[in-house]
């Protein structure tokens, strides 16, 4: 089976809260509530991937010494296994915009529970409440 790289973030905001962006219709896992990010292309790094992603959907900007690595999701999906970094973030430019018709939500790391997320991203939970 493949493994897909997929680079993903935790922006923090200054309440502690972090953003959820939910997956528009008519995309795989349609409703649920994902970290943004997206596929490490060919030749780029997870960092860069990242930088790229978040311009391109939520409009701000980043930098590599901003992304603090946090932890990992392995996932075997039924076509694919999904390897994602997960980055936090707490220092960008911009205000978040949903660019590409998501749905954005800031969320208090004790509420993430209640909101929908693909298979892989469950076991991340935790780690983000432990940690922040
Ligand atoms: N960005 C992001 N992707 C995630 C998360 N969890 C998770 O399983 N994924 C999966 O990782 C892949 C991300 O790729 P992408 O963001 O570039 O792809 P996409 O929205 O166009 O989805 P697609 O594969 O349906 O075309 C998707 O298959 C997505 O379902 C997450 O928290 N954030």
């Amino acid at each position: 089976m493949k493994t897909l790289l997929v680079s993903a973030v935790a922006l923090i905001d200054h309440d502690g809260r972090i953003l959820l962006a939910q997956r528009p219709v008519g995309k795989s896992m349609a409703g649920l509530w994902e970290f943004p990010g997206g596929k490490v292309e060919t030749g780029e790094t997870p960092e860069a991937a990242l930088i790229r992603e978040l311009d391109e959907e939520l409009g701000i900007n980043t930098w590599s010494s901003c992304l603090a690595p946090l932890t990992f999701a392995s996932h075997s999906y039924d076509d694919f296994h999904l390897l994602m970094p997960l980055f936090a973030c707490r220092k960008w430019e911009g205000t978040p915009q949903p660019k590409e018709g998501q749905t954005l939500k800031w969320v208090n790391v004790k509420d993430l529970r209640n909101y929908p997320m693909p298979p892989a991203d469950v076991p991340l939970i935790p780690v983000l409440r432990d940690w922040l």
